[in-house]
């Protein structure tokens, strides 16, 4: 991706400390960055996904909305794609009120603190899935690195377009969600007019130097198995012509995954709030029998998943919608970062096993940190 002139880099920065809603994104695949900018007043904010019904705006949907952690929606005031459109349309900009400066600094954890931490949640999850209350519970974890003090936030979101062509690459920043920065793998809904487009996405091994691993262990498989059962019978109540490709080995960063895609048809498009909201959260990052593993967790995970595991992306009922999962990210508070990852949980799962998956996950975002 070509280099945007110093002074962007700087409004950006500026703007993440103002109460300004804005995202920059770049789709998978493509070199274009586009910014979605809302000119006057704050980001709307919802309480249920199924508000987002015949809406148009760039969405950040939090795993459980609370009054803390609301669905917000950027009105697109401004659109404007490339770095020199971006910039003339950053030229006259109101000026934004300044941000809360609400954050205290977090304690640096060390990795011990932080693993025993993990051991103890995991020893939660692990009893009832080795009683058979749930089938599969998605274990997260989040943890705090201090920033450069030269950090700046478009700098790492173009080392993340870089290092990762497949991913979805978001820099967001409303007043009610702070900025956040990730790298995604996971549509949650794609598509245009009739043709749509949704993934399961789950398992996952690293990458070997340059080649991809496919042999998948009958854990991996069983959990993306979970996902695929989902996605196919909610896609049936609201789709018709679906058609399935996978399971099939795809990249992301330095990991894959298993991934099937789910193509199906919609007659019409002004319902997608009330498809999300029955989609979200899929088994990839919440857990089986749904209501009761979202409870479980919210209730025992021991952290706020505030933004990570929830939605992210670009939604038009009456042009192309592009929505994430919001995984590979991290919520960037004053001089600090705080990174998320987590991963399905089988009865099978060993403790160590999956700690090191989440260290894995994490990585995507703290190797852009690393090069900044
Ligand atoms: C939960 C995450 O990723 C999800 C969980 C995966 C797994 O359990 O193997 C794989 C891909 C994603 O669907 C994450 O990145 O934090």
């Amino acid at each position: 991706m070509t280099i945007p002139e110093k002074t962007l880099q700087a409004q950006i920065h500026e703007l993440t400390l103002s109460r300004c809603s804005f995202a920059i994104y770049r789709l998978p695949w493509t070199d274009e960055p586009i910014l979605v900018m809302q000119q006057e007043g704050e980001a709307q904010t919802l309480q249920q996904l199924t508000e987002l019904n015949g809406k148009k705006g760039f969405v950040l949907a939090p795993f459980q909305v609370t009054p803390q952690h609301p669905i917000v929606l950027i009105r697109p005031d401004i659109v404007a794609k490339e770095w020199p459109a971006i910039g003339t349309a950053l030229k006259d900009l109101p000026q934004f009120p300044a941000a809360d400066n609400t954050c205290p600094s977090e304690p640096v954890q060390t990795e011990t603190t932080l693993k025993e931490r993990y051991e103890a949640a995991f020893d939660r999850f692990i009893t009832p899935l080795k009683e058979k209350k749930f089938q599969k519970l998605v274990l997260s974890r989040h943890y705090t690195t201090d920033l450069k003090e030269d950090f700046r936030p478009l700098d790492t979101f173009i080392q993340a377009c870089n290092s990762y062509p497949r991913m979805m690459i978001s820099l967001c920043h409303t007043p009610q969600t702070g900025t956040w920065i990730g790298s995604t793998p996971e549509i949650i809904l794609s598509g245009q007019e009739e043709q749509w487009h949704t993934v399961a996405l789950a398992g996952t091994m690293p990458m070997q130097g340059d080649v991809m691993p496919t042999e998948w262990s009958q854990k991996n498989q069983e959990e993306q198995a979970y996902v695929g059962d989902y996605i196919r019978k909610t896609i049936k109540k609201f789709g018709s012509k679906l058609t399935e490709k996978g399971p099939y080995t795809a990249r992301a960063g330095q990991l894959v995954h298993l991934k099937t895609d789910f193509h199906f048809m919609l007659k019409e498009t002004g319902h997608l709030g009330d498809i999300l909201h029955e989609l979200h959260p899929t088994p990839a990052v919440c857990g089986l029998p749904k209501e009761q593993a979202y409870e479980f967790i919210t209730a025992n995970e021991g952290g706020d998943r505030c933004y990570y595991s929830g939605i992210i992306g670009w939604l038009d009922p009456t042009g192309h919608t592009s929505l994430y999962v919001n995984l590979r990210c991290m919520h960037i508070t004053g001089h600090q970062a705080t990174l998320y990852a987590g991963g399905g949980i089988l009865a099978s799962s060993t403790a160590d096993t999956e700690w090191e998956e989440t260290q894995q996950k994490m990585n995507t975002m703290r190797n852009i940190l690393s090069l900044n």
